[in-house]
């Protein structure tokens, strides 16, 4: 296992060891490559039959399968006890830039609704300051698919460096397909001073879904460092 995967591992394993409520009753649970062992690890509590688990997409909804965890929707359990997700950068307010597998609405609306929302990170997602220094990617954003031209120029008129509806590469011709059937732009605003005032002036776009800023939504964020050893912000 390499470095950085060790480092996901720990984060994981040490948020739900040290966060998931002994009487808890509905857990969601994000998506990316940390939440796998996320996942991996409530699969192996011994009372894993007494919850159920909210997905936040697609790969969320496998490793809730593959791992025997019962699964629910947020239609039917719309407030959970606690919910666990990866992020592409978080700043030391908890602020968090999330999407970069484009996973980003369901992922918001399970969030905003937990009474706790912890993250799981390896060590390069811990910005020294301002979002936007270590994701360099941009924000992403999810938007209705034939919003994506009036969208990106007012994403350049809001200060956007650049902006770009997310294509599918060798793996798709043409822009990628969100879960929810949406377009998916990156726009690259550099450091970002003001989080909560950008993620409004970005919603407030016609076409736009979400964003991938979440402001204040975290109460904790687990990081494996490359030493082998956990570091908690938040705690
Ligand atoms: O769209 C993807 C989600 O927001 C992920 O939680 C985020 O990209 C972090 O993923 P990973 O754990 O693979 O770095």
């Amino acid at each position: 296992m390499s470095l950085v995967e060790k480092a996901k591992k720990a984060a994981a394993y040490n948020a739900v060891d040290e966060n998931f409520p002994a009487n808890a009753k509905v857990v969601g649970i994000g998506s990316g490559s940390t939440v796998v062992y996320v996942a991996e690890r409530i699969g192996q509590l011994a009372n894993k039959e007494s919850f159920v688990c909210i997905p936040t997409g697609f790969q969320s909804k496998q490793l809730i399968i593959d791992n025997g965890l019962k699964l629910g929707t947020i239609e039917q359990y719309p407030s959970l006890d606690i919910a666990f997700d990866g992020a592409d950068e978080v700043d030391s307010q908890l602020n968090l830039i999330k999407g970069g597998g484009a996973c980003l609405f369901q992922e918001k609306l399970v969030a905003s609704v937990a009474k706790e929302f912890v993250v799981v990170a390896d060590y390069r997602k811990k910005s020294p300051s301002n979002l936007g220094i270590q994701w360099t990617q941009g924000v992403p954003i999810e938007i209705v698919p034939n919003s994506y031209a009036t969208v990106l120029k007012s994403l350049y008129a809001l200060g956007a460096k650049n902006a770009q509806l997310r294509q599918g590469g060798s793996a798709k011709a043409g822009p990628i397909i969100t879960d929810n059937n949406n377009f998916l732009i990156d726009a690259d605003f550099g450091a970002i001073e003001n989080v909560a005032q950008l993620h409004q002036q970005i919603k407030a776009l016609v076409g736009v879904v979400e964003t991938g800023l979440f402001v204040g939504m975290a109460k904790k964020a687990y990081f494996g460092e490359e030493s082998g050893e956990v570091l908690v912000w938040g705690a």
